[in-house]
C-alpha cells in the first residue's frame, strides 16, 4: 500500500522530515535511529543555553559537538572528516565559539564522527541551521526523549523524492517597470521549503528553447542594491535580456545564501568584513562550497512543458545540475553586473574557486 492509499494512518517519510526539521528549529532535540541505535541531536543554532544543560544532563554529560570536515579543515588543516568532539564540561558559550567562531582553538580531543551523527548536519541544513550538532548515543535510555520527534535515518533518504515534488498554486499577471505584463506563477512543494516562483517575461515560444534564468534569492541584492554581491544586476539584467531575446522565464528560488539561509548568509557577511573570502567564510560555518540543489527547478521547468533552454548564467553547475535531470541546455547567455570595489574580490573567488564563467578584467573595462 503507499502512503496515499494509507490516508492518515501513517505519515511519509517526507512528513516526518519535515516534523523533524520543524522540531529542530524550534530547539528541541531530534532522536535519530538506524534500527540499533538511537542518536539524541540537537542544533547549537537555535537550542537555548538553559536547553543546551538540561540536555547535557539528561545525557549524563556524554555529549559531543558535531564539526563537520568543512569545519575540521579550519580548525585543523589536514582534519578532512567529520569529527566528534567530546563537550563534557564544556559551556553553551564555549561549543558555539569551537564550533563557529572566528579564531577559536583547535579541540583538545576528538573521535572520527560515526555516519548517524554526520547524518545529522543534513537536518540542520534542511532547517536553514548551522550544521553544529549537539548529539549523545541514548540506546536504552530512549525514554528521557519521549515527548521529542524520532527519524529513522532511511526516512532521511526515503523523503528526497520529495524534492521534486512541485505543484502550480496560481499564475497571475503583473505589470513590471521596463518589462511589461509578465505573469508570476507560484509552485508549492518540496522539501522543507517555502513556495517558489517562477517569473514569466514576454511571450516565450516553447516549441523553441527557452531563455531561462536560475536565479537564487538574495534579499541584501536583489531587494536592497548591496554593493557586496551582484545579483541585483543580475537579477535587472538577466530579466532585461530575456525579454530582448523575446521572452523568457526566471526562476527565483528560496537559496539565500547558496541554500544556507540568510542567518548564516549573514554570519558569513560578518566574517568577511574581517577578511575572510565567501568560501572559507561558509567554512568557518561549518559549510561546503555551495549547498544549492536544483530538483525545484528542474520541476518547475517541466511544470512550465520546457524542456529545451538556453541558460542565462555563469555558473557551470547549474549547466550541469539540468543536463543531469534531462533538461536541454542548447546554449548559455552570461548575466553580468557592475564591478565594485566592494563585489571584486567577490567576483574574483567566484570565478577562481567556484570555477565561475566570468571575465572580470572585461567587466572592468567596459565600465
Ligand atoms: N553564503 C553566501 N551566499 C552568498 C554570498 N553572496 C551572495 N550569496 C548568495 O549567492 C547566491 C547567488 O545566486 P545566483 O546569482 O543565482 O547564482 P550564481 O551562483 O552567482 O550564478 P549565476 O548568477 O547564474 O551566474 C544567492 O543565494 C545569494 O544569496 C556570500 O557571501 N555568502
Ligand atoms: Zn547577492
Amino acid at each position: 500500500m503507499s502512503f496515499v492509499e494509507q490516508g492518515f494512518q501513517v505519515a511519509s517519510p517526507a512528513v516526518q522530515v519535515e516534523r523533524a526539521v520543524a522540531e529542530l528549529r524550534y530547539g528541541r532535540p531530534v532522536l535519530l535511529s538506524d534500527g540499533s541505535r538511537s542518536l539524541a541531536a540537537l542544533a547549537l543554532d537555535s537550542v537555548a543555553p538553559a536547553v543546551y544543560d538540561q540536555f547535557a544532563d539528561a545525557v549524563g554529560d556524554r555529549h559531543s559537538l558535531l564539526l563537520t570536515s568543512h569545519r575540521a579543515m579550519r580548525l585543523m588543516p589536514g582534519a578532512a572528516q567529520d569529527l566528534a568532539v567530546p563537550l563534557a564540561g564544556i559551556s553553551f558559550a564555549q561549543a558555539s565559539q569551537l564550533a563557529y567562531g572566528l579564531g577559536a582553538s583547535a579541540p583538545d580531543e576528538w573521535h572520527t564522527a560515526d555516519r548517524l551523527m554526520s547524518m545529522s548536519a543534513e537536518l540542520a541544513r534542511l532547517a536553514l541551521l548551522l550544521p553544529a550538532m549537539v548529539c549523545a548515543d541514548v540506546t536504552g535510555a530512549e525514554h528521557h526523549f519521549a515527548a521529542c520527534c524520532k527519524l529513522d535515518h532511511s526516512l532521511l533518504e526515503g523523503a528526497g523524492t520529495a524534492r521534486q515534488n512541485f505543484e502550480i498554486v496560481v499564475r497571475t499577471r503583473v505589470p513590471l517597470r521596463d518589462l511589461g505584463d509578465s505573469h508570476f506563477v507560484v509552485f508549492r512543494g518540496g522539501l522543507a521549503q517555502k513556495d517558489q516562483i517562477a517569473i514569466v517575461v514576454g511571450n516565450p515560444d516553447l516549441a523553441r528553447p527557452v531563455p531561462v534564468r536560475i536565479h537564487s534569492s538574495c534579499v541584501t541584492g536583489d531587494l536592497c542594491g548591496s554593493l557586496k554581491c551582484d545579483c541585483g544586476d543580475q537579477l535587472r539584467n538577466g530579466l532585461a535580456s530575456m525579454k530582448a531575446a523575446g521572452g523568457g522565464v526566471l526562476l527565483y528560488l528560496d537559496q539565500e545564501g547558496r541554500g544556507t539561509g540568510v542567518g548564516a548568509k549573514m554570519r558569513a557577511y560578518g566574517y568577511q568584513h574581517r577578511g575572510l573570502d565567501t568560501i572559507d567564510a561558509d567554512a568557518e560555518l561549518g559549510y561546503d562550497v555551495d549547498h544549492r540543489r536544483y530538483e525545484a527547478a528542474v520541476a518547475m521547468l517541466r511544470l512550465l512543458h520546457i524542456e529545451k533552454v538556453v541558460l542565462f548564467t555563469n555558473n557551470p553547475t547549474k549547466i550541469a545540475a539540468l543536463r543531469s535531470a534531462g533538461i536541454g541546455v542548447e546554449s548559455r547567455v552570461p548575466v553580468t553586473g557592475e564591478v565594485t570595489v566592494q563585489n571584486a574580490a567577490y567576483l574574483q573567488t567566484k570565478k577562481d574557486r567556484a570555477g565561475h564563467m566570468l571575465d572580470i578584467e572585461a567587466l572592468l573595462a567596459a565600465e
